[in-house]
């Protein structure tokens, strides 16, 4: 199924890269997290961001989604962040691009315990928790957002509260909001983090179908098992700094894993799927 298009209010620098990370470095308080990372991911090129626990992956997040910003260049080039070719955004204006699905975003939306599903998706287009007085909601609006909720199997839940969901059903809606703007690129941070076996690859599925359907993908994980086969690009993070940057061959390979996860790691290639564990 596809969403028919709101176009967005703006437009994009034609042919620009939805990604554009060059030398950037990030603090927090009195260290570096990220350490001169580069990394370039062009429409339908999808991307996954793979790392250890602390490898600085959430950091990474917050840089791409401009909640937080790179150390000022020193080298003398200009900005070293750019999303769809542009440096600066007004949040709200970015997200109907670029679509972001967190843990932090979901514990948001789940411990408001008034939120009504469908409440939760609509309200994505005037990038508000839910709905207020102000927000004159649209038929057209309320027709993408069911459509968007039908796309990530996600319609049946409508008129639950957000609280009453499980983690899978809640991470589905979040998504279905992400999507109502029909955006060019999604980030996920972890979006299968508590999801059980069966939804879990439902859930890949569904990504798949997004993949396919020309949303760029990049998907942030540590589960090697996740990268689905429209990804071909993987960054690996070790300590804040790109250990390897390639396709998936040249990625995840066992001496590489073992390397950027701190221990012997054997890789098993099942089709167009990879898997890790420990040797
Ligand atoms: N506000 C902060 N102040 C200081 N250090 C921080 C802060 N936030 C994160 N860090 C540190 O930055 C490093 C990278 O953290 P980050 O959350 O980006 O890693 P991650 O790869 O997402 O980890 P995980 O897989 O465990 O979620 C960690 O060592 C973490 O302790």
């Amino acid at each position: 199924m596809s969403l028919s298009v709101i176009p967005p209010p703006h437009d994009i620098a034609a042919g620009a890269s939805v990604l554009r990370i060059d030398n950037a470095s990030v603090m927090r308080g009195q260290r570096l997290i990220l350490d001169r990372l580069s990394l370039q991911v062009d429409a339908g090129q999808h991307t996954a961001i793979l790392g250890a626990n602390g490898s600085g992956k959430s950091t990474l997040v917050q840089l791409i989604a401009r909640q937080l910003y790179p150390l000022v260049r020193t080298d003398g080039g200009g900005p070293n962040v750019s999303v769809f070719g542009r440096d600066r955004w007004n949040v709200s204006e970015l997200r109907q691009l670029l679509g972001i699905v967190s843990p932090a975003l979901q514990l948001d939306y789940t411990s408001d315990a008034p939120l009504e599903v469908f409440d939760a998706v609509v309200s994505g287009f005037f990038s508000a928790r839910g709905l207020g007085l102000d927000h004159q909601v649209s038929d057209r609006m309320r027709e993408q957002a069911q459509q968007a909720l039908q796309q990530i199997g996600a319609a049946h839940l409508i008129g639950r509260p957000m609280a009453t969901l499980s983690t899978g059903e809640a991470r589905r809606v979040l998504i279905a909001r992400a999507l109502v703007h029909q955006p060019r690129a999604l980030l996920l941070d972890e979006p299968c983090a508590g999801l059980d076996m069966a939804s879990r690859r439902r859930f890949l599925e569904n990504l798949r179908e997004l993949a396919r359907g020309g949303t760029t993908l990049m998907l942030v994980t540590h589960h090697v098992e996740e990268i689905v086969p429209e990804i071909a690009q993987v960054l690996l993070l070790r300590e804040g700094r790109v250990l390897r940057q390639g396709s998936k061959a040249e990625v995840l390979t066992g001496p590489t894993l073992s390397e950027a996860f701190g221990m012997p790691v054997q890789v098993q290639r099942h089709g167009d799927y990879y898997a890790a564990t420990p040797a």
